[in-house]
């Protein structure tokens, strides 16, 4: 790395020529190793460990246009006691709801420390000015929101328009004042592990808190090369200036052994270091209610059935 990174940004060329610049991915090779880790298999105390792990690292998620109060204010009540029945279930890391449902969460989760966090810049097509996409944010903000997950503009990066992008992330992470910032680089959208290594480094340069994979509006989601490749991002990004950055991959993540794989992915690229909700989250809208199944399961050796458990 030769350009300092305060500089890579000053202008559309030197930003183009350092991402342009970054190693290219291996596909076949990150592809692989993604597969060779997702079969390995963990001992049966360490997966009790890892589903609760697993239950503190979700970011509880309802991104639905039929969403309501009372559906957010259910999914609150499961955030803070996933199961009712047993006291032992942590609690989830937080909930992701649109922004005009911040304060009813907010309200719902007071005192619990389960955090919110909120959509914004025009979720999930990223496709409106700078100024409502910051006043979006500040709104959420301002309504009790403790993190923001933004999506990039794709159609500016796959221009090429890479100063663009960067703007709107500085600007939208000044918006989120002490919130925490998570941008979403919409992985399925990107076309090449290539740009999702740019658009990591593009995230974090801008002062990303967490870069996240996808929506879970667009196919496909959340997969386990493309996260190789963000953990490998976040762990270099790390050793060239000293900031860490948190990893979220999100969309279509809905079984335990999804999870683990995940887990097992962060141990094995990031580091251990990387296995707490404040650098990893895992966001899903039906993921939890199999990861209780599969809790169950180990401590009675049978299964309560999904009726057991409330929606997710
Ligand atoms: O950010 C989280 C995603 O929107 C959830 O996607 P999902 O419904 O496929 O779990």
């Amino acid at each position: 790395m030769t350009t300092p990174l305060a500089e890579v940004a000053s202008s559309p060329s030197t930003l183009r020529a350092f991402l342009h610049g970054l190693p290219g991915v291996d596909r076949v090779g990150a592809d692989a190793r993604a597969a060779m880790l997702g079969t390995r298999s963990i001992k049966t105390t360490a997966k009790k460990q890892a589903i609760d792990m697993a239950i503190g690292m979700v970011d509880l998620t309802t991104l639905e246009g039929a969403d309501t109060p009372g559906k957010v204010r259910a999914m609150c009540a499961k955030a803070v006691r996933p199961d009712p029945a047993d006291a032992s279930v942590p609690p989830v890391a937080a909930v992701c709801v649109y922004p005009d449902l911040v304060a009813t969460a907010v309200e719902a989760l007071a005192g619990s420390g389960v955090k919110v966090a909120s959509v914004a810049t025009s979720f999930p097509s990223g496709r409106s000015s700078l100024e409502v996409k910051v006043a979006e944010t500040s709104l959420a903000v301002a309504a009790g929101a403790a993190e923001i997950d933004m999506v990039i503009d794709r159609g500016a990066f796959l221009a090429g328009d890479y100063l663009k992008v960067y703007e709107e992330i500085v600007a939208t992470k000044e918006a989120c004042a002490d919130a925490h910032l998570k941008v979403i680089l919409e992985t399925g959208e990107l076309a090449t592990y290539d740009n999702v290594r740019r658009a990591s480094w593009l995230a974090m340069i801008a002062g990303a808190d967490f870069i996240k994979t996808s929506t879970g509006k667009v196919s496909p989601a959340a997969t386990l090369p493309v996260t190789l490749v963000m953990l490998e991002a976040v762990r270099d990004f790390l050793a060239a200036t000293g900031r860490k950055v948190g990893v979220k991959p999100a969309g279509g993540i809905r079984t335990t052994k999804d999870a683990i794989k995940y887990l097992v992915l962060v141990n094995e690229t990031a580091g251990p270091d990387w296995l707490h909700p404040d650098w990893f989250r895992l966001g899903a809208s039906s993921l939890l209610n199999d990861l209780l199944m599969q809790r169950q399961k180990m401590a009675t050796g049978r299964y309560a059935g999904p009726d057991y458990f409330t929606l997710d």
